[in-house]
């Protein structure tokens, strides 16, 4: 589904080049939960900006089912984002002079959708996310788990083949974690949704298929879950230890 290839990023200043992102080569298949791990500064929004489009690589490809973005034009990658791409950030990036219901549907309200499937698509998603009785409400009325919930909702409402969310869970505690980590997790395995997630936090990269470390811009070690949640999170806090010393070169 996604595929980059020798994939290299770098930032110029007056005085010196920074490679942030060297030689990253990424597939990703359909229905794959996939988090990104690895320390501050390691390059890992920047990579997720590249694979969501956001951003362009300094040299390298990125396709999209064989089709080479770079190739795309912006009104193009514009139309292809529309299409195929949801985004979660940590600070929800929700409208406040906008009610919840009307952030949600934001995306369908700007590609014209009937106002009847615009609602009852609202209402599909706002009940899969629990969040159904807030939707008259601002967003500065919700707590931040449902605040978040409501974005994933917002993200979804296109039906894109593909989430980006990066560090989605940051300003959340455990129980609202908890809360939207098991509707990523649910949106992946019953609608095959693929999940691309930014991370710091083990807890939350348990809920993925696959974890991928990267330090200091290149793809480090990737451990894969065997389903078991309790057990992925130890050899997740396990390679993070390790992290500092040797890990096994990614395959
Ligand atoms: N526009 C930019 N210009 C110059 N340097 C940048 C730019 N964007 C990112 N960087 C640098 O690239 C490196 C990687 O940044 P990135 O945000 O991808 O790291 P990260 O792994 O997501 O870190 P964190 O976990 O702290 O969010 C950092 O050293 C950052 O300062």
């Amino acid at each position: 589904m996604l595929k980059v290839v020798n994939l290299k990023k770098e930032f110029k200043t007056n005085k010196s080049i920074f490679k942030i992102l060297d030689n990253i080569d990424l597939e990703v298949k359909k229905g794959e939960f996939i988090s990104i791990m690895g320390p501050s500064g390691a390059g890992k929004t920047t990579l997720l900006n590249i694979l969501s489009t956001v951003d362009k690589p300094t040299c390298g490809k990125v396709y999209y089912n064989n089709k080479n973005i770079q190739e795309m034009n912006n009104k193009q990658i514009s139309k292809f984002r529309r299409e195929n791409i949801g985004f979660i950030f940590q600070d929800y990036n929700l409208l406040d002079s906008m009610t919840v219901e009307d952030n949600i549907a934001l995306p369908l309200v700007i590609s014209k959708e009937k106002q009847d499937k615009v609602r009852a698509e609202v209402l599909r998603l706002s009940k899969f996310f629990g969040i159904e009785g807030h939707l008259s409400k601002y967003p500065y009325e919700l707590s931040g788990g449902q605040k978040q919930r409501a974005a994933a909702a917002r993200a979804l409402i296109t039906e894109p083949k593909i989430i980006f969310a990066d560090e989605p869970t940051g300003a959340l505690d455990s129980k609202a974690s908890s809360e939207l980590l098991n509707c990523l997790k649910e949106m992946n395995e019953k609608f095959n949704v693929t999940v691309i997630m930014v991370t710091h936090d083990a807890f939350s990269a348990s809920y993925s298929k696959k974890v991928i470390f990267m330090k200091d811009g290149k793809l480090n070690a990737r451990i894969d879950s065997s389903g078991n949640r309790k057990e992925f999170f130890n050899n997740i806090m396990n390679l993070l230890t390790s992290m500092g010393g040797e890990v096994n070169e990614l395959s």
